[in-house]
């Protein structure tokens, strides 16, 4: 194993008297991959470019490859900044190929990168197309290509799936594993948690500036446990009826008849233990399941219902499912 490509310890970021980054110590194994998760303005676009050297920490320190951010290291880093922004006038290949020589690679390499990179992506047909006549959603995946394009040992992208539909969703999930086959590590930020689900090997969840969870898919959910959701008719407060019975709920961002909420089960307990107490309780029961627990409700069994419901709206209705 060589060095870590990602290793930072105990590093704040303030912002006058806000501090929009605490404490936050996180590293970044080779090859691994590795979601970086919470709601708007819990400070992972100012973890990111701190791990990069865009912006200094005040206190703790970052190392990229077993030094301090530098250019000579940042050429083996490719980066996806939550601000986009491409030259208009260039077309697709060159916008790829620019960027891939940027990096260093020969002229030759360049085209046939961009060339490989624009097939991957369904763009081919573009490829001598302007940038400003691309839609939005293109014009992202062309960015996104160009921040792959020198083949970067660390993949570092900021919020890569928004802005896409869900087939180029698709597209970029597939892209991110070939990357990762290829053998890059990647940390990517998402509010979209299925796409964390579906992707990595370890999460890493924000909020306030805090880290609130550092593992594996199975170490959240075992944190988690078991779960059962029940649908009540709307108002009914199933947390307050439940309570006195041992059962915690809380409310659950599901579509559906009537307001969802979700029951963490005790060890010993199961989802029919809890749609008994919610009978008993008199509860207006409208649907109930046994489940699966998902890493939204990680979040939410973490970080308490007001933070994952920003990051509920600031994703979408049914975004974070
Ligand atoms: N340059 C800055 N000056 C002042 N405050 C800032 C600055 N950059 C970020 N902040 C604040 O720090 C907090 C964290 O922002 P950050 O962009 O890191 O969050 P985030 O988790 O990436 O959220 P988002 O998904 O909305 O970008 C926010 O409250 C933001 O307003």
């Amino acid at each position: 194993m060589g060095l870590p490509p990602l290793v930072m310890s105990h590093v704040t970021k303030r912002f006058g008297a806000f501090t929009a980054v605490s404490d936050l110590s996180l590293d970044v194994p080779e090859g691994a991959i590795i979601g970086f998760l919470g709601p708007n303005g819990a400070g992972k676009s100012t973890s990111l470019r701190m791990a990069l050297g865009v912006m200094q920490p005040d206190s703790g320190s970052v190392s990229l490859f077993g030094r301090p951010p530098e250019i000579a290291t940042l050429k083996r880093v490719g980066f996806l900044p939550e601000e986009r922004g491409l030259y208009k006038k260039m077309t697709t290949r060159a916008t790829i190929e620019h960027f891939a020589r940027l990096k260093g690679l020969s002229a030759r390499d360049a085209r046939a990168r961009a060339i490989e990179l624009l097939d991957m992506s369904g763009l081919s047909e573009f490829k001598t197309t302007r940038i400003s006549k691309l839609s939005k959603g293109m014009a992202q995946k062309v960015q996104i290509l160009s921040t792959l394009a020198h083949r970067p040992d660390f993949l570092i992208l900021d919020e890569p799936f928004s802005g896409l539909d869900p087939v180029n969703q698709q597209v970029l999930e597939d892209l991110i594993r070939a990357e990762h086959d290829r053998g890059a590590t990647i940390l990517f930020s998402t509010h979209v948690m299925e796409h964390a689900e579906r992707l990595c090997d370890r999460i890493v969840m924000m909020a306030r500036g805090r880290k609130v969870f550092d593992g594996t898919l199975d170490e959240a959910f075992n944190a988690l446990g078991q779960g059962a959701r029940i649908a009540v008719s709307e108002g009914f407060d199933l947390a307050a009826a439940l309570a006195p019975k041992g059962f915690e709920a809380h409310r659950a961002p599901d579509k559906g008849p009537g307001d969802a909420w979700r029951i963490s089960l005790r060890p010993g307990t199961g989802a029919q233990d809890a749609l008994r107490a919610a009978i008993e309780a008199g509860a207006p029961i409208v649907g109930f399941a046994p489940e699966e627990a998902r890493l939204r409700d990680v979040f939410v069994s973490l970080v308490g219902e007001a933070d994952a419901a920003a990051l509920i709206e600031s994703t979408g209705e049914g975004a974070i499912a």
